[in-house]
């Protein structure tokens, strides 16, 4: 075999990933993350060094773009373009979301790829990573439109997906609405009704209960292992969200269930704060079903405000930060900002929304901090409960799957937390959680032979 007794050099592996993948600053953030807290355990491993794991770990499999034409409803036609990645498929089939929004780029996609690879594999359910998208944005769009969007997507897509190959499901702007589009394309094109090649679907036709629900509610569940293993509980706990989207809803409404008080939440222009404690049926209501911004919700919430800016620049003191809208929404000054509000712990419920000096600064300061790859695996470990129920043509009750939910969140925090111990960084969930995910990827792709 190849090299022997080989030193790690992080640096170079780095830098040739910095130099392929030039201008992709997102990718580039996830990688120097990951490589900055894996190295020992690829350096205790000669098999992982002589076999060039991480250069192997951190190329895509495929990395598809296409073409996505559309007519609008006043007959222009529009061109947006799509994506989809095929991270790593040693552990099961590609999952992740899809996202449509006007900042998708390749750089985007390969980032939450990369970071679905390890979450996917700290959810211990047989998932493979990848994600996807367009930069289409459906604000102000019609309802025929985004459907003839999604349908233009489908056409290309189902070449590269399929119930055993790569499973998409949504992620920012993808929803209900969209899923059942991008089903009755897929179906029409394969003339096949594979109910799991896609999670996320509406009730009447092979989703699962809960699934609309998972990410929000794992999220709080796994941040309240956190807590607890510290003394410290979400009951009367001040709560600041951010995002007021599919994952900011559910976690405002289990982090109430479990007696927090949720003041604050987002959207991309500004904040609202509900001092009462916010409503979550009005929430939902101009959400969800109105689609409309929380500007409403301050006007229907006679002592709810609303201002403009980041919601993490609000001046007032709390305990538990959820960020749930996007990425690098808490950068450095805002960890500051964060940390004089008197913030004891932060689970991101996005991908990747705190930047890496961020991230350093909050954990220096003694914060409690749950990264993305294990604190929002929730969402897609349901729909791997979600596929389990397709290929079994059965549908379990909502207690059942949350029960599943609930669990699967606590022992990824117990291998998250345990991992980090093992490796003399207690407490250093981001450590933990790359390890421990990343330790089983490269197993199975060494099992499997140099492919
Ligand atoms: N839906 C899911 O199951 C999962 C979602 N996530 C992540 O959670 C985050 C939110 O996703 P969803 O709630 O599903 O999407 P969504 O489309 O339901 O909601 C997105 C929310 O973020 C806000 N937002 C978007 N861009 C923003 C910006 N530039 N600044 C401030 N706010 C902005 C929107 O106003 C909206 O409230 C994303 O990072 C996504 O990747 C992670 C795991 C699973
Ligand atoms: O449920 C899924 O497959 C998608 C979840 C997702 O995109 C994510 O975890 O970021």
């Amino acid at each position: 075999m190849g090299k022997t007794n080989t030193t790690l050099d992080t640096q170079a592996i780095y830098d040739r990933v910095a130099k392929l993948n030039a201008n992709e600053p997102e990718f580039l953030q996830a990688v120097k993350e990951f490589l900055d807290t894996v190295y020992p355990a690829v350096e205790e491993n000669e098999a992982y060094k002589q076999l060039n794991i991480l250069e192997r770990i951190l190329e895509p499999e495929q990395l598809v773009q296409f073409r996505v034409p559309w007519v609008d409803d006043a007959g222009n036609v529009q061109v947006n373009r799509g994506f989809r990645v095929h991270f790593n498929s040693a552990i099961g089939p590609y999952k992740g979301g899809l996202r449509f929004h006007p900042t998708v780029t390749a750089s985007v996609v390969k980032f939450l790829g990369f970071e679905q690879v390890f979450k996917n594999s700290l959810t211990g359910l047989p998932i493979g990573g990848g994600k996807g998208g367009s930069n289409f944005d459906p604000k102000g769009k019609s309802d025929m439109e985004v459907m003839r969007f999604c349908q233009s997507f489908m056409t290309e897509l189902y070449r590269h997906i399929g119930e055993n190959t790569d499973v998409p499901a949504g992620d920012i702007n993808v929803g209900g609405r969209e899923i059942g589009f991008l089903f009755g394309q897929y179906k029409r094109l394969k003339h096949s009704n594979d109910a799991g090649v896609l999670t996320g679907k509406g009730l009447t036709y092979g989703g699962s209960l809960a699934r609309t629900e998972a990410t929000g509610y794992g999220l709080v569940y796994l941040t309240d292992e956190m807590l607890k293993a510290k003394g410290l509980t979400f009951k009367d706990t001040t709560v600041v969200v951010s995002g007021s989207g599919n994952v900011a809803i559910y976690a405002i409404q289990k982090a109430q269930q479990l007696g927090a008080k949720v003041v604050a939440c987002s959207d991309s222009t500004g904040y609202i704060y509900d001092a009462e404690g916010i409503d979550v049926a009005l929430l939902q209501e101009v959400k969800e079903v109105k689609r409309a911004r929380l500007t409403e919700y301050a006007a229907a919430r006679p002592n709810a405000v609303y201002k403009e800016g980041s919601v993490w620049e609000i001046d007032i003191e709390y305990t538990v930060a959820l960020p749930s809208a996007t990425q690098n929404e808490i950068d450095l000054e805002l960890a500051k900002k964060l940390v004089a509000n008197g913030v004891k712990a932060v689970a991101e419920g996005a991908n990747m929304p705190t930047t890496l000096d961020g991230v350093a600064y909050l954990q220096a300061q003694g914060v409690l901090f749950a990264p993305a790859k294990a604190a929002n695996a929730g969402g897609v470990a349901t729909s791997a409960l979600e596929m389990s129920q397709n290929s079994q043509r059965l549908s379990w009750t909502f207690e059942e799957v949350d029960a599943k939910l609930k669990e699967i969140m606590q022992d990824i925090y117990k291998n998250i937390s345990d991992t980090a111990k093992q490796y003399g960084k207690e407490d250093d969930f981001v450590t933990g959680a790359n390890i421990a995910g990343f330790k089983k990827v490269a197993d199975a792709m060494i099992s499997q032979g140099i492919v």
